[in-house]
């Protein structure tokens, strides 16, 4: 391993742990009176389907901006394949791909003048920016719309262009921020096929989401997360625990098992007009 990367841990001398794809050590951000991220701890194994789930609120925005350096934490560390991401910022964002919540694109340009753009700042040859922006628009069903505006783009097909910039140099690590907000069932299906392709060769995917039923049939690893702490982190079968579902023990997790779900609003609905 070069450049100053942290190797893999040596467990009893013999035995070397796997390394882990992203390491969170005692993550903290608060906005003026908000703690938004607890001094968390993360240990997000490499070349899985991971997702970090919690309610509306929980952090997980905050902590996926930490962790891929576009939010400066108060404290802690983020490591991304051995990598500091605040003190060697440019060696993680060589090994990284991004789709942040409300992504901002430079929507006057096409889709396909986005990826070229996109792949020289990545530093990738021309010949090579062009034929990967050909095969992904393609895979991903937008070679129709490759010389529309950005702006003219629907949620769905913007999410998927920002897909495809943040795969154009075939990261290691791929972090997305509710990627499937907004996308149709056909869409998404699509998205999926690329994603779990792209984890079968070795990559390591970590996903932000509050519906569980795709988390569950998504993610091989899951941590979950509300009011700004890790309330459980482990493969799925080890989170989900003698749960029926991920939803019915992440319900018992965040404390939301037993909550008004609407009593209280006994004037709502045609009985008590
Ligand atoms: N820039 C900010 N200024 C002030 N408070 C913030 C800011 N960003 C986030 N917060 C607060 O931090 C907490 C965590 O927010 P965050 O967006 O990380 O949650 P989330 O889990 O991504 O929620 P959602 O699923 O609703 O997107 C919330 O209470 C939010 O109001």
């Amino acid at each position: 391993m070069s450049d100053g990367a942290v190797g893999p841990e040596e467990a009893g001398g013999a035995h070397i742990a796997p390394p882990a794809a992203v390491r969170v050590e005692g993550l903290w951000k608060r906005f003026g009176e908000q703690i938004a991220v607890a001094g968390i701890d993360l240990e997000l194994p490499a070349g899985k389907f991971i997702g970090l789930v919690g309610p509306n609120g929980a952090g997980k925005t905050t902590t996926l901006s930490m962790v891929t350096g576009l939010l400066r934490p108060d404290a802690g560390k983020v490591l991304v394949g051995g990598h500091d991401v605040w003190q060697d910022p440019v060696a993680v964002k060589a090994r990284i791909g991004v789709l942040p919540e409300g992504l901002r694109l430079f929507d006057r340009l096409s889709g396909r003048e986005l990826l070229a753009y996109s792949g020289r700042l990545r530093g990738l040859p021309g010949d090579v920016v062009d034929r990967r922006a050909t095969q992904l628009l393609d895979v991903l069903d937008l070679a129709g719309a490759q010389h529309k505006l950005v702006v003219d783009y629907s949620t769905g097909m913007r999410k998927k262009i920002g897909l495809a910039a943040a795969l154009l140099h075939n990261p290691e690590v791929l972090f997305l921020d509710e990627p499937f907000e907004g996308v149709d069932p056909v869409s998404a299906q699509t998205i999926r096929g690329v994603l779990e392709r792209y984890t079968v060769s070795g990559a390591t995917v970590v996903f932000s989401s509050h519906v569980m039923e795709l988390v569950e049939s998504l993610c091989d690893w899951v941590a979950v997360m509300a009011a700004g702490r890790i309330r459980a982190q482990g493969t799925l079968a080890e989170v989900r625990g003698d749960a029926p579902t991920l939803q019915s023990a992440f319900l018992e997790l965040v404390g939301a098992n037993g909550r008004d779900s609407g009593e209280s609003l006994d004037w709502l609905g045609g009985g008590a007009r």
